[in-house]
C-alpha cells in the first residue's frame, strides 16, 4: 500500500483564504484590524527564519504585525517590561514569544506575564487548563492543526488508539490531550518508555514529534495506519525531513503528513486563526 498524503500546505492555503476574508469583512466595515506581535530573543538563525515567516503569514491575510528582535543579552525584566506594553497595547491581539529562549531567562515566567486573552500559543496555565477542562480557549498550533488536518482527512477517533511519542509542552502533551477530547483511547510514550514497538504496533492514530530521526522504525507502523509526522531536521543542504523515514512509512500508512509540506505549514496557519479569534474575543469583551 502506498499512502495518501495529507496535504498540510494545501489545507493552511484554505485556512488562509478564509482568514484572508474574514479581514477584507473587517476593512469593509471599518473596523479595526487584528494584530499579531512577535518577539524574539538572540539571533537563532531558524528563529529567524520562522519570525520572518510569521510576519509574512501576516501580510499575506492582511493582519498587522509587530516583531521585536532583542539581542541575546536582553534581560528578564526588559522582556517582561516589553510583554506588559504588548498586553496593554490594544492594537495588539496576539503575543509570541519565539521559543527556546536564551538559558538566563525563565520560560515559564515569560509565558505567565502573557495576557491569557492574549497567549495565541496557548501555552498559558490559563488557557493549558481550559483545554483540559473542554472549554473553549486558545489551543496550541501544532496539534490543533494536526486535529484541523486529521478531521479534513476523514479521521475518527471513538474506538480508536492513538500513540502520541514524544510528551514536550508544546507537541506531546497538548496533542495526547486533544485527541482525548476527541474520543481517542491515547498512549504517550516519552524518554523513560522502555520499548515503543507494542504502542507503535497497535497504533490507528500515530504522531510522532520527539526531534530525533529514526526514533520510530517504519516497519512497526501498522498497515493503513494514519501517520503524523511533527519533528523536523534540516541538514547541511538546506533540506528538511521529519522524524520518520517517510519512503518507507508511507509504504504501510494508510494516510501520512510528509516534510516539508504537512504539520509546519498548519502551525503557522493556527496561529492566525488563534489571532483571529483572540480578536473576535476581545471586541466582544475588552479587558
Ligand atoms: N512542524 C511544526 O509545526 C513543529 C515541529 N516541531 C519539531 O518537533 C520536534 C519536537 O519538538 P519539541 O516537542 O519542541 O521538542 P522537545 O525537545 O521539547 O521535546 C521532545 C519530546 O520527546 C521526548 N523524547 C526524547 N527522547 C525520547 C525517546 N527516546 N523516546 C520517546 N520520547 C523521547 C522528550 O522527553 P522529555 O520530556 O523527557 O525530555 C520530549 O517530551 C522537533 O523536531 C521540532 O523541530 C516542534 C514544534 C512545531
Ligand atoms: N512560541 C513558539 N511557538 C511555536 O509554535 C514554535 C516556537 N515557539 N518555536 C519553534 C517551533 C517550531 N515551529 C514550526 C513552525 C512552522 C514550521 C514550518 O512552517 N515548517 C515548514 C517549512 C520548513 C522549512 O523551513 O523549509 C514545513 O514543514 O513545511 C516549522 C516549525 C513552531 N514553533
Amino acid at each position: 500500500m502506498t499512502a495518501a498524503l495529507i496535504d498540510g500546505k494545501a489545507e493552511a492555503g484554505l485556512l488562509l483564504d478564509e482568514i484572508t476574508h474574514a479581514v477584507e469583512n473587517l476593512r469593509a466595515k471599518g473596523q479595526r484590524i487584528p494584530g499579531l506581535a512577535v518577539i524574539l530573543v538572540g539571533e537563532d538563525p531558524a528563529s529567524q527564519i520562522y519570525v520572518r515567516k510569521k510576519r509574512e503569514d501576516c501580510a499575506q491575510v492582511g493582519f498587522t504585525s509587530q516583531a521585536h528582535l532583542l539581542s541575546a543579552q536582553t534581560t528578564q525584566h526588559e522582556l517582561l517590561d516589553l510583554i506588559d506594553r504588548l498586553n496593554a497595547d490594544d492594537t495588539v491581539d496576539g503575543i509570541l514569544v519565539q521559543l527556546p529562549v536564551p538559558q538566563h531567562i525563565d520560560t515559564e515566567t515569560v509565558i505567565e506575564r502573557i495576557s491569557p486573552t492574549k497567549d495565541v500559543d496557548g501555552f498559558h496555565p490559563y488557557n493549558v487548563g481550559r483545554l483540559s477542562l473542554r472549554l473553549p480557549t486558545l489551543r496550541p498550533c501544532t496539534p490543533y492543526g494536526i486535529i484541523h488536518l486529521l478531521d479534513r482527512a476523514g479521521e475518527t477517533y471513538k474506538g480508536r488508539h492513538a500513540t502520541v511519542v514524544g510528551a514536550s509542552n508544546i507537541v506531546g502533551r497538548p496533542m495526547a490531550l486533544e485527541l482525548l477530547l476527541a474520543g481517542a483511547t491515547v498512549t504517550i510514550c516519552h524518554r523513560f518508555t522502555r520499548n515503543l514497538r507494542p504502542y507503535v504496533e497497535s497504533a490507528d492514530i500515530l504522531v510522532v514529534g520527539v526531534g530525533k530521526r529514526g526514533i520510530v522504525n517504519s516497519d512497526w507502523i501498522k498497515p493503513g495506519a494514519t501517520v503524523i509526522d511533527v519533528g523536523m531536521h534540516r541538514d547541511k543542504s538546506g533540506r528538511v525531513t521529519g522524524d520518520l523515514e517517510f519512503a518507507t512509512a508511507r509504504e504501510r500508512a494508510g494516510k501520512i503528513t510528509p516534510v516539508p509540506g504537512g504539520v509546519g505549514p498548519m502551525t503557522r496557519a493556527m496561529l492566525l486563526q488563534n489571532t483571529l479569534s483572540a480578536y473576535t474575543r476581545r471586541q466582544r469583551s475588552p479587558e
